[in-house]
């Protein structure tokens, strides 16, 4: 395995504020890794210093086992941050043209095009004419007009209308599957489960949970097994006393063993059907993680 970004014991201070504390980890190549936390976490603070755009206050960060501002790395590292910027005055085709130029194994038009979803008439626009989402869009052809084998991205579905949302994560599976490397921030749950394989949990400026949506999903306490029963429920309260519920004419038992319930269900020979286990949302991990200080 290769190392792509190695992150070990990385603070920054903002004068009082330590907006990230002592945080290590690395991520691999080939692995799509989602920064999430409530606002002010630190997953912002956390990609400027990745990128080197911002000095850590202590800690040590390489990327490809090199400095992060390292020419040789630059060339490899495809990113879009939060503020949308685009050179003034030039249409964007040729600004596309003049960036992929700058490198030595440069992405097609056609590929560029296919990708984001830039049209004919966005070609001929000039980039400062472009609106909201267009410049977006620009943004993540510029990203990926080198071909880089990082890809760092800040909160990028800000400001996308759903069909380029869509496109626009499309895209980061075919590269994933491609083999590339990418590390993205995002407020959107959603987006973390669907398409992170990895989600490193920011919370006060530390890492709060590290693993696969689904383990972050298991570390939740609380888990139900829900079904349809239309029998007397007095053996459910004998059963599960002040552990069950009836919501859209299904019962619900919270529980922190779904087997042990299963088991006494088919035990006791309750006529239960359509059976299903919830073992929690990412959503409710989420909220029960960064609920509680973390020291
Ligand atoms: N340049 C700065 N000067 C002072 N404080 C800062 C600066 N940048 C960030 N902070 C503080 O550091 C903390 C972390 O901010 P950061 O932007 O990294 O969080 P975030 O997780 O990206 O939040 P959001 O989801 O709102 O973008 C916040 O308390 C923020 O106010």
């Amino acid at each position: 395995m290769t190392e792509v970004v190695k992150v070990d014991g990385i603070s920054k201070r903002f004068g009082e504020k330590e907006a990230v504390s002592d945080v290590s980890f690395s991520i691999q190549r080939g692995e799509v890794v989602a920064l999430l936390g409530p606002n002010g976490a630190g997953k912002t603070t956390m990609i400027s210093m990745i990128l080197g755009l911002m000095k850590p206050t202590g800690g040590n960060l390489h990327l490809f086992n090199q400095q992060p501002m390292n020419k040789s790395v630059r060339e490899q590292v495809g990113t879009m941050l939060q503020e949308v910027s685009v050179p003034l005055g030039l249409k964007v085709k040729e600004i596309l043209e003049m960036v992929r130029h700058y490198y030595k194994n440069p992405l097609s038009m056609n590929e560029l095009i296919a990708y984001t979803g830039l049209s004919d008439k966005d070609l001929k626009t000039r980039a400062e004419k472009l609106s909201g989402g267009q410049k977006r869009r620009l943004n993540f052809a510029l990203a990926l007009a080198g071909n880089p084998s990082l890809l760092i991205f800040d909160e990028p579905t800000v400001g996308m209308d759903i069909e380029s949302r869509k496109r626009f994560w499309d895209t980061i599976k075919l590269l994933a599957h491609q083999g590339k490397t990418i590390l993205f921030t995002t407020h959107y749950l959603q987006e973390a489960d669907d398409v992170a394989e990895r989600i490193l949990l920011f919370h006060n400026g530390r890492i709060a949970a590290d693993g696969t949506p689904s383990s972050i999903k298991a570390r939740l306490t609380k888990q139900f097994v829900s079904f349809c029963y239309e029998g007397p429920t007095d053996v459910l309260d004998r059963l599960y006393p002040n552990q069950w519920t009836f919501r859209n004419g299904r019962i619900f038992v919270e529980t922190l063993d779904t087997d042990e319930v299963l088991f006494t269900l088919f035990q006791k020979n309750l006529h239960v059907n359509q059976i299903e286990i919830e073992r929690g949302k990412l959503e409710d991990a989420f909220r029960e993680l960064t609920a509680k200080e973390v020291g």
